[in-house]
């Protein structure tokens, strides 16, 4: 089987920009990562994302575009193709056979079957002369899934390829801490249990933005003035998501700064960490088994107290935490990389999600393709 070389473009429930990572595989367990780069969006952009997110409420089908989303649909999609002309001119000897593009997802209600990522796949594949990908949540929902997460066959791809010193250390847990987190368990044999397991940076970044007025807390500097309240950590915890089984699913808003209402800017930000850290935690109790090794990706791991408390709690149960760099990953590219390896995965008709994975009835091959000419 020949390899294919993919693109793979993913713009976050952190607003934060387009994370893009080549990545040449045959869809299965050959995976050769190449280059990545990073293209943040200006305040003003993601401050319309995050305007869009509202907007978005009142969306009752995925086609629906309310007031600003046509607009903001297409100024995404054309940063998109700009971010790929960069990469392109910063990696020349790269060639690329397609693209994977996420888009921006303004809403996402499993419990409705209904999920909107904002992204014009065939104005990309125009705009840059490749063949898209895109779209690759909608068909997983069709099958009754949750429509996330869509990463976990590449983190059980990535598994299978860890260094000699890690191979004793199934099961194996990825985590990626983004917006919102999402963890995949991998046995070593058999099929891999995934699940958002709770807010990742989402609320701390809302929590700095709003008392601090900066977009996150770099290096975890504010939280480190501060100590974690532990009746907020506790009052989170009792959210109702952490006891439901999975699969399941969560959309940017569901969790909200109520609970931390009243503290100093510090202490939030500390707490908020906690919060990031027990909630992943809490996610081993729905693996078959607790993991012996977690594998760090995302945002979140240059956090040092959401590192700090996530090394504490595994040690309870004699776990090793360590960052996706450790097991010669790279945990900023590692989702992008992801929708590389699904856009390739879904050209060959291969499954992206799995009932362990999303709940869909069964694996279930998902995306559209989008040529940059009309088929003749
Ligand atoms: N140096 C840093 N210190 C602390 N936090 C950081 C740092 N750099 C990034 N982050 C956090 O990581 C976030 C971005 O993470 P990432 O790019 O993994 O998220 P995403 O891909 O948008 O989200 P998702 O995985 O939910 O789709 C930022 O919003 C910020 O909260
Ligand atoms: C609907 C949606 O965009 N969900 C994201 C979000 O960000 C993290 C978590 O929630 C995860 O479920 C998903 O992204 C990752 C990349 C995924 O689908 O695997």
């Amino acid at each position: 089987m020949a390899l294919i070389r993919a693109l793979g473009l993913m713009s976050g429930t952190s607003m934060d920009g387009i994370d893009l990572a080549m990545v040449e595989s045959d869809g299965e367990g050959e995976v050769r990562r190449g280059p990545s780069m990073f293209v943040p969006y200006e305040a003003a952009f993601r401050r319309r994302i995050e305007a869009g997110l509202e907007t978005a409420k009142q969306i009752l089908r995925r086609d629906e575009r309310p007031g600003d989303l046509s607009a903001l649909e297409r100024g995404l999609t054309m940063r998109h193709a700009e971010a790929v002309k960069t990469f392109r001119t910063k990696f020349p000897a790269q060639k690329i056979d397609m693209i994977g593009f996420h888009g921006q997802t303004v809403l996402h209600r499993p419990e409705k079957a209904l999920t909107v990522q904002l992204g014009d796949g065939l104005l990309l594949a125009r705009e840059t002369g490749v063949s898209v990908v895109h779209d690759m949540r909608a068909r997983d929902m069709e099958y009754g899934g949750q429509g996330a997460p869509l990463v976990p066959v590449y983190h059980a791809a990535l598994a299978r390829s860890l260094p000699q010193e890690w191979r004793g250390s199934f099961p194996v847990a990825f985590v990626n801490i983004g917006g919102i987190s999402n963890v995949t368990y991998v046995p070593a044999q058999g099929d891999p249990v995934a699940f958002d397991s709770g807010p990742g940076n989402a609320l701390i970044d809302r929590w700095v933005s709003a008392e601090g007025g900066v977009p996150f807390d770099a290096d975890g500097m504010i939280a480190s003035e501060g100590g974690v309240v532990r009746a907020v950590v506790d009052r989170y915890l009792e959210n109702p998501f952490f006891e439901r089984r999975a699969p399941k699913s969560l959309d940017r808003l569901d969790f909200t700064l109520e609970d931390a209402a009243g503290l100093e800017l510090a202490d939030g930000a500390r707490t908020l960490a906690a919060v990031s850290a027990e909630a992943i935690l809490k996610a081993a109790e729905q693996m078959p088994e607790a993991p012996k090794l977690w594998i760090v990706c995302g945002g979140g791991r240059k956090n040092p107290h959401i590192m700090a408390d996530l090394r504490t709690g595994a040690e309870q149960s004699s776990a090793q935490v360590i960052l996706a760099e450790d097991a010669g990953f790279d945990g900023d590219a590692m989702e992008a990389e992801a929708w590389a390896y699904l856009a390739i995965r879904s050209a060959r008709g291969l499954p992206l999600t799995f009932p362990t994975t999303t709940g869909c009835r069964e694996a279930v091959t998902g995306g559209i393709l989008a040529r940059p000419e009309p088929m003749r």
